[in-house]
């Protein structure tokens, strides 16, 4: 089966290049103050240029403004919003408008109540991000490193492409995607050495064992 590999929060290019290297299709560069992975305007847009043609640049946002996407959109190329916070199904459908770039929504899953915020969400987003829900408190509404239970996922009929998240490393990724046929997934702290922290090495081998 063909996998779709997202390796987010890159903040340096040898990475970019890693990552391109071993097969992503897509990057992921976090615009949010409390990640440890943020990136300045300046530096994303220079990062961005060192992503090769074929692999999409995806902007991570969290509950931003329309000021704060203005600003984004304008000075870094990308071909995808992903957002990541409490934004609703008519927000995911006012930024789709308003930038014209396909649009991911993060969806938190803890229980099987949450399956229907998924279902909600896929009659709007471009695509659906499943990833862990964050714990009460947390810091980061993503990039823990938490799996969810992926036996929530058995039986689910998509309406749209969708990415697992969550925890994922290179050790427990081709498990995930045997136990949740998922063909596409994306991870962050799972390809790090401390947060924010990118390790070529473990970006190789979470392709090599996504990609098969
Ligand atoms: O990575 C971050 O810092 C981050 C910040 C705010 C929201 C989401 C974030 N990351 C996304 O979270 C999931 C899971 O990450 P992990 O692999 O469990 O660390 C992933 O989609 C990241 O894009």
């Amino acid at each position: 089966m063909d996998t779709a590999v997202k390796i987010c929060g890159l903040r340096e290019a040898a990475h970019v290049a890693a990552a391109a290297g071993a097969g992503a299709r897509y990057v992921g560069f976090v615009f949010f103050a409390r990640s440890p992975r943020n990136l300045a305007l300046a530096d994303a847009a220079a990062l961005a240029l060192s992503v090769p043609e074929g692999v999409a640049k995806v902007a991570l946002t969290v509950n931003a403004t329309d000021a704060e996407l203005d600003a984004i959109t304008g000075a870094v190329p990308l071909d995808m919003l992903q957002l990541h916070g409490q934004e609703s199904p008519a927000r995911v459908v006012e930024v789709r408008a308003r930038y014209g770039l396909p649009v991911m929504k993060a969806v938190g899953l803890s229980d099987a109540a949450d399956l229907a915020t998924l279902d909600l969400y896929q009659t709007v987003a471009d695509q659906i991000l499943v990833d862990a829900k964050p714990p009460k408190g947390a810091e980061l509404p993503g990039g823990n490193g938490l799996a969810f239970d992926w036996r929530l996922l058995l039986g689910r009929v998509w309406r749209r492409p969708w990415m697992l998240a969550g925890g994922l490393t290179p050790e427990n990724v081709a498990l995930a995607i045997r136990s949740t046929n998922a063909r596409q997934v994306d991870v962050s702290s799972g390809v790090e050495t401390a947060p924010g922290v990118k390790d070529a090495t473990l970006i190789r081998a979470f392709c090599k064992a996504a990609l098969g």
